[in-house]
């Protein structure tokens, strides 16, 4: 098994690292996290998961077969520099992050053809069920390419896409868990207001949640033929559904994933990062 070295020490960092050691097939002397200042962080990972942690750019370097960019996508340029004249065609560098384009981290090595693979996985991937769509830079081998692809398969599913549809990847998936568990927060204030139990609410909603999500992933079933088989005429599901539809639920969720879209699109743009580049270096 690979070892990896992991540019960050935040929620995806932390969220990918439980998905390996919790799948039993990376063992966590593989993993090598890193951050940018804090140390208690850095403490608490090696004592959660047995993980090495490390600062210094030749341990991260001499550890790791491949890199990992987990940080905020205005600090990449920061967190690469150290490693900007060792990492090779040996060397494959995969983004985690939101927006960043794989054009921009290739021309951030104009003498050496490193292999960048953009991935956006979610933080599922400490349960082992993210979904982690990637596109391979041009530089990436079909080896390297099926060897990360393998890796992220290990805390979840993957897929891959055409880069240019990351963005929406991300808006849709990267970001998605975060719109399901918002749902089912506002299920378990209702059901609080309507005299069930918070312990017993939580039980009752992840687990609605959970039966749902399969249905749609194990028959060919559209969602809406799905929430047509629980509605009764008369019945409950409609009394419901008439307040979702006065209240324009659906197109609320339909302009919540536009404007992540179109903010992962900001995010990589080149003004943005060109900013967060100068200012990282005055
Ligand atoms: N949180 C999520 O659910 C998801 C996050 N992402 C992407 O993952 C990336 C990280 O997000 P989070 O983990 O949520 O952020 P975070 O803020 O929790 O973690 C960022 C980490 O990067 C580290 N860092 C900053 N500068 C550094 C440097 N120069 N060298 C080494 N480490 C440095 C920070 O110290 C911190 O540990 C972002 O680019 C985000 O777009 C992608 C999919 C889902
Ligand atoms: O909120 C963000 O920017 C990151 C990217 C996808 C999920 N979280």
């Amino acid at each position: 098994m690979v070892n990896i070295s992991i540019l960050g020490g935040g929620s995806m960092a932390e969220a990918l690292t439980a998905g390996w050691v919790r799948s039993g097939k990376v063992p966590s002397g593989n993993i090598l996290a890193s951050n940018r200042s804090n140390d208690l962080r850095l403490k608490e990972l090696e004592e959660t998961y047995g993980i090495k942690t490390s600062r210094s750019p030749e341990k991260i370097y001499d550890h790791g077969d491949i890199f990992i960019l987990a940080c905020k996508p205005k600090d990449w340029q920061k967190a690469l520099a150290p490693f900007k004249n060792f990492l090779n065609p040996d060397t494959p560098l995969v983004s985690v992050m939101a927006g960043v384009t794989i054009n921009s981290m290739e021309d951030f090595f104009p003498e050496t053809q490193v292999p960048v693979m953009r991935t956006i996985p979610n933080t599922s991937a400490v349960v082992n069920a993210s979904m982690t769509p990637y596109a391979a830079g041009k530089w990436v081998t079909a080896d390297q390419k099926t060897s990360i692809n393998h890796l992220f398969q290990l805390v979840g599913d993957t897929a891959e896409v055409p880069e240019q549809s990351m963005d929406a990847m991300t808006a849709l998936t990267g970001t998605g868990p975060a719109y399901i568990y918002y749902l089912m927060e506002s299920m378990e204030l209702a059901a609080e207001e309507i005299g069930i139990d918070k312990k017993l609410a939580r039980h009752l909603v992840s687990q609605t949640l959970l039966g749902a999500g399969l249905r749609v992933q194990e028959n060919d079933l559209s969602p809406s033929i799905l929430y047509q088989q629980i509605m009764s005429p008369g019945g409950t599901t409609e009394a419901g559904f008439k307040v979702l539809k006065e209240q324009g639920m659906q197109d609320i969720m339909i302009n919540c994933i536009h404007r992540a879209f179109e903010r992962s699109k900001e995010l990589g743009g080149s003004e943005t990062n060109a900013l967060a580049f100068n200012k990282n270096h005055l």
